[in-house]
């Protein structure tokens, strides 16, 4: 029998995802044909997937969103977070027949299969997420092919055979090869993006896979940046005098990225104003002495609450994380800031030595809420109070 959505798309291929535990779901392909593994994650955003799928902090792992209309806004040229796809593979329960948005230049299948990334539709996603909820992320792997026996086999040993996440170092496999100045600031309704003319700050941002929105929200607030590779170490930052340093999200286990641990320690040392967002807070916390762990399904969302310790105040934050700081194991002279209302993890904390402080969330939203844009504004205060010392 014909899955029903093969109906609707036409002529298309058969697919199938497996879990390593050995879970089958059988769909139909949506993107480009083939095979691809990773680790499992669902994201429960209701819009934003063109950001999610272009947020490096993917990489090597197969996204589903829980949210089950995927597709009606299209993929316009302004709402990449990067230039490219990095996630793995997409999983979505339904593909609408039909994108409606002012700005959509393309499909989301069409965009998928230009990118060459797996994806699959018209699976029970509510299911899959209870799996993933309750036995933790697990490692899977998407394969197109009418054969649907042969399919499943390979499936299931992609899946088998891909090493996980744990231990991993990808910050250096989607960081720029070269350092780059960034200007542009926030987009609006009927400007697009804006330019930062004049700078009042340098920033020297470490690429661990940023997000663009991140770059552009310092740009308003009075920034040149400029980007440098992951791996580029402390004195290439010293030697650009900077004004403050920013250490970006990005895939992976923070726990190898060694060389930016070293070079965080190094700058915080110095004394300059430090910001870190989601790899970048647990490579501070690293650096700080603290350590990090794996966690069981991580945070992926835009609805999460997060307490403020210090005000009280809750706001409701963007996440996308899959590894979290051990709270018990920060040092003396770090000071924990913000904790998940979820679970009790830690989401923030700064230390009281140095002007520094970090994030676990996502304060650049891209998708999700904004309330947390004024730690952008935090880190704004701490490099003008350090310019006027
Ligand atoms: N968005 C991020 O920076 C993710 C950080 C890290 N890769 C994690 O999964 O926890």
């Amino acid at each position: 029998m014909k899955h029903p959505l093969r109906h609707a798309l036409g002529d298309v291929q058969h697919a199938i995802l497996a879990l390593a535990d050995g879970t089958l779901f059988h769909g139909v392909s949506i993107g480009a044909a083939g095979a691809t593994s990773g680790e499992v994650v669902f994201n429960t955003a209701m819009t934003g997937y063109q950001e999610i799928l272009s947020d490096p902090s993917y990489s090597r792992q197969i996204v589903t969103l829980t949210y089950p209309h995927i597709g009606n806004t299209g993929i316009n040229s302004e709402d990449g977070e990067s230039p490219r796809i990095h996630a793995a593979g997409l999983v979505i329960k339904d593909l609408p027949l039909l994108q409606s948005n002012f700005r959509a230049t393309q499909s989301l299948p069409d965009w998928l299969r230009e990118q060459e990334i797996v994806a699959i539709a018209g699976i029970d996603t509510r299911k899959l997420t209870r799996i993933l909820r309750e036995k933790g992320a697990q490692n899977g792997a998407i394969v197109t092919g009418d054969d649907a026996v042969k399919a499943a086999e390979i499936a299931l040993e992609r899946a088998r055979a891909f090493p996980g996440l744990n231990g991993m170092d990808l910050a250096r496999t989607v960081t720029t090869k070269e350092a780059f100045e960034w200007c542009a600031t926030e987009w609006t309704l009927g400007r697009g993006f804006g330019h930062q003319h004049t700078p009042r700050f340098h920033v020297v941002a470490y690429d661990f896979g940023v997000k663009a929105n991140i770059l552009r929200m310092l740009a308003e607030r009075g920034c040149k940046v400029t980007v440098l590779p992951a791996e580029a170490g402390a004195q290439a930052a010293l030697a650009l005098q900077p004004d403050g340093i920013f250490l970006s999200n990005g895939p992976g286990d923070p726990g190898p990225c060694t060389y930016a641990i070293d070079a965080a320690r190094e700058l915080m040392d110095e004394g300059i104003p430090t910001f870190g967002i989601c790899l970048g807070h647990q490579i501070m916390a690293l650096a700080c002495g603290a350590r990090t762990v794996k966690m069981k399904f991580g945070h992926h969302g835009a609805n999460h609450p997060v307490q403020d310790v210090l005000s009280g105040e809750v706001m409701i934050t963007s996440q996308n994380h899959g590894f979290a700081v051990d709270a018990s194991t920060l040092p003396a002279n770090c000071k924990v800031t913000h904790v998940s209302l979820f679970d009790g993890s830690l989401q923030g904390f700064m230390r009281l030595d140095k002007p520094a402080f970090c994030f676990q969330g996502h304060p650049e939203a891209s998708p999700g809420p904004h309330d947390l844009a004024p730690l952008f504004d935090k880190f704004i205060s701490l490099m003008g109070e350090r310019q006027h010392a």
